[in-house]
């Protein structure tokens, strides 16, 4: 599944109709991500879980053997508007996670309690990963808070903890980098941590020489701020990794 201890990179897939995903798993797979990741908050029959299901289907049949993590982002997060509720939301993700085209999910710490252990439960049963993500796109917490919200996914039952900020000043993305190098050494889960827009790029350069196991990058469009083309991102972590 993913490689442990080594970088990760994740290209996301944001298409809003099944022609537009399809679309972009012909750019996409070539590249040949380490993962990939369908934000199905952007597809626009979300409400519909057969279609969902069948989507799923035609991204198990292109992606080869790329392995596929699904997130639904909410709009609190960064994620498109939704029309479904976090009952539907969760009842979803528990479908999904069944499928066996899937290996991950990604769902927010700050989800009800109820519906984290519903989803906890369902990546459990069906042996998927579970990521529990947190992201600010104001700001950069306290260097503790930050640790807090690491330690809260790995309590909550993450297998990954995730954390993406928004840095207004290079001593934010400083203090990312250096929490997420303390907690890949102490909190006994792999962390993935990015800080946002362009101040943070060297978050997504760079980061996994700290400890962060995923970087985001694109591979057809874009899906936050700050992220590169898989292809540049490629070469810088060749160059590092020549001379580090
Ligand atoms: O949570 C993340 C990280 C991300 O927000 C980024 O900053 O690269 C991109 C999203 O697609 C993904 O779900």
């Amino acid at each position: 599944m993913l490689k442990n201890n080594d970088v990760n990179i994740c290209t996301p897939i944001i298409g809003q109709s099944i022609e537009e995903v399809k679309e972009e798993l012909r750019a996409i797979v070539p590249k040949e991500p380490d993962l990939l990741e369908w934000r199905a908050d952007y597809y626009r029959n979300l409400a519909d879980t057969t279609q969902v299901l069948a989507l799923l289907e035609t991204i198990g049949d292109v992606k080869k053997d790329i392995p596929l993590l699904f997130t639904i982002r909410d709009q609190s997060e960064g994620g498109e508007p939704l029309d479904i509720d976090d009952a539907h939301k969760t009842e979803l993700i528990e479908r999904v996670a069944a499928n066996s085209h899937v290996a991950l999910i990604d769902f927010e710490i700050r989800q009800p309690e109820e519906h984290l252990r519903l989803v906890r439960e369902a990546a459990t049963t069906n042996n998927k990963g579970l990521i529990l993500s947190y992201h600010d796109f104001d700001s950069t917490p306290p260097s503790e808070e930050m640790k807090a919200i690491l330690q809260e996914a790995k309590d909550k039952g993450a297998d990954y903890a995730k954390l993406s900020v928004t840095p207004e000043s290079k001593q934010d993305v400083l203090r990312l980098l250096s929490v997420t190098e303390e907690a890949e050494r102490t909190l006994g889960i792999p962390v993935i941590t990015i800080a946002m827009g362009g101040l943070g790029t060297v978050t997504r350069m760079f980061g996994w020489y700290f400890g962060s196991l995923i970087t985001y990058a694109v591979g057809g469009y874009p899906s936050a701020p700050g992220q590169i083309p898989i292809e540049d991102l490629e070469k810088t972590i060749t160059h590092l990794r020549k001379y580090q």
